[in-house]
């Protein structure tokens, strides 16, 4: 059977790429998402906000939402400071199959802990789980009506704390309207909108980065 658009950028990974170099990973995603096939990961643009946001949180407990094949996992991974490791959650099979190897590829597998399971019934386990108290930094890049939910659960299951930083993609396209008033309005956060391009066109998007007040 014909191979699925996650599969064919893994091969193009493989080939363009240099083993153990996150760098040469997220460059040759980037080339084969704007040579050969578009496909929804955040892009060089949004990317290199993320980068520094990451950067400037430099935090010691990562959260990402929405793994789909790794590209977002490895540009934050590259960056965590030595024996920081970030969890990331994603709940379709094929797509985290795809996402271990590209992970792997780019020799970030230490640095990385990926969840099969979804957000909603992960979330509320993550204290146990995995014996961490609060989060410094989470990337929301899952299903764009699962952002609103997922921040309340949060604060919900005491997962933030004063400065926790939470950045969420196309805020813009294709949009999570009910998150972004939710934030925007809420006196518990301080938010801020960084302008971009939806990943790889001249489409408007931008990240939203919002800080737990407590
Ligand atoms: C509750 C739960 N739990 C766990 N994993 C979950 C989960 N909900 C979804 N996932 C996982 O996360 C990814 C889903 C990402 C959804 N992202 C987008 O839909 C998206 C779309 C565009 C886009 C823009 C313009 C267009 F014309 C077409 C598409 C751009 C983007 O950047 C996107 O992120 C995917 O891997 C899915 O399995
Ligand atoms: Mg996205």
């Amino acid at each position: 059977t014909r191979s699925t658009r996650p599969q064919r950028m893994l091969k193009a990974v493989q080939k363009n790429a240099t083993k153990g170099n996150p760098q040469s990973v997220i460059s040759a995603i980037d080339y084969f998402c704007k040579n050969s096939e578009w496909a929804m990961n955040v892009g060089d643009e949004k990317g290199s906000i993320l980068d520094s946001v990451v950067t400037e949180v430099n935090p010691s407990t990562v959260l990402e939402l929405g793994t789909y094949c790794g590209y977002s996992t490895v540009r934050i991974a590259r960056l965590l400071s030595p024996g920081t490791k970030l969890i990331t959650l994603e709940f379709n099979p094929a797509y985290a199959a795809v996402a271990r190897q590209i992970i792997a590829y780019a020799g970030l597998q230490d640095k990385v802990t990926l969840v099969e399971g979804s957000s909603g019934e992960w979330i509320p386990q993550i204290k146990e789980r995995f014996g961490i108290t609060t989060f410094d930094f989470i990337f929301l890049d899952h299903w764009k009506d699962q952002y609103l939910p997922d921040i309340k659960l949060f604060e919900e299951c005491g997962l933030l704390r004063k400065g926790s930083v939470l950045l969420a993609d196309n805020v813009i396209c294709p949009g999570a309207p009910d998150y972004l008033e939710y934030v925007r309005n809420s006196p518990r956060y301080e938010s801020r909108y960084y302008p971009a391009h939806l990943e790889y066109t001249k489409l408007e998007d931008g990240l939203e980065k919002s800080v737990f007040l407590g």
